[in-house]
């Protein structure tokens, strides 16, 4: 198996699978085809159908294999996990009935961290006690779904929660057996983070299960950090720009993953902002044809 590509909703403005904007999903299939990817995610749960049946002859419909899913949840939050655990479990559920491997967990944004998002130094932490109770919600989801599912669990950082800059991924790595939690490498999360996501996944490139393909703009990035913006004015400022328009090393990608040999899937996710004028249709070709460019 080579590397394939894939999409995945978001870059259609999907977050919440019960958004009156959301695109219809039939739409986010067919356009994911037309750009040229193999493959899509489940984006948020409840957003493509829990059906399998239905499911199943939607994506055969399009050419498309479901690659992955990402529970993208208050994991720093004790009060609400009961109802991240559910969503968990209809999520590795759904992927596991699809034959999909990857479980992706992602702490969703906090109003603590959003203010920071690009600025580790000014990032409240997590007090001691609340770092144990977060690394233990992530373990018993990641559990839940190796175990139940079969599924392989990676932890994804991501601007604006608690499991977003170099020390805490790096600390989570530690902590956390190899054989329970892997890693889904980011390229736009960790750059915005300030840390770089090719040398992070050389690092830890026995732990790497999966990867998304995110660009940065530079400027925007600087100008948010110097005027201390906060993450949702960032994306609205387009601070996730077309793969290839930013500050991501794709080609250096390319050689790391070639060289090493990775097999699978690789998703473009290209956030954005429904209510402003996006195009992802647009937007997904030329992401393709970028990466087509750099070799993938
Ligand atoms: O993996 C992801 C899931 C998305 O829903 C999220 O908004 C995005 O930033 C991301 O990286």
């Amino acid at each position: 198996m080579a590397i394939r590509i894939g999409n995945a909703p978001c870059s259609w403005g999907v977050e919440f699978a019960d958004d009156p904007r959301n695109p219809p999903w039939q739409q986010v299939l067919q356009d994911c085809a037309a750009a040229g990817y193999r493959g899509i995610e489940l984006g948020p749960v409840g957003y493509l159908p829990e059906d399998r049946s239905q499911l199943d002859d939607a994506l055969q419909k399009e050419d498309l294999t479901l690659t992955a899913g990402v529970v993208f949840q208050p994991f720093h939050d004790p009060d609400g996990f009961a109802d991240v655990f559910k969503t968990a479990e209809r999520t590795a559920n759904a992927l596991a009935s699809q034959g999909a491997q990857h479980l992706v967990l992602i702490d969703s944004i906090s109003a603590r961290r959003a203010p920071t998002a690009g600025r580790p130094s000014e990032a409240e932490q997590l007090s001691s006690s609340e770092w144990q109770g977060f690394v233990e919600r992530i373990k018993t989801v990641a559990k839940m779904a190796r175990d139940g599912y079969g599924l392989t669990v990676s932890i994804h950082s991501h601007a604006a929660g608690f499991m977003d800059f170099h020390d805490e991924l790096e600390r989570l790595m530690q902590e956390v057996d190899a054989d329970l939690l892997k890693l889904c490498i980011d390229t736009g999360h960790q750059t915005y983070a300030g840390f770089d996501p090719i040398n992070f996944m050389e690092r830890y490139y026995d732990r790497l299960a999966y990867v998304h393909c995110k660009d940065i703009d530079p400027k925007i990035k600087a100008d948010v950090i110097l005027q201390r913006t906060d993450f949702y004015k960032a994306c609205g400022d387009g601070i996730f720009c077309n793969l290839g328009q930013g500050e991501v090393k794709f080609d250096a990608l390319h050689k790391l993953l070639t060289q090493r040999g990775y097999q699978g899937w690789m998703t473009v996710e290209q956030d954005c902002d429904p209510l402003l004028e996006v195009s992802p249709l647009s937007d997904a070709i030329a992401n393709r044809e970028f990466l087509a460019s750099m070799g993938f």
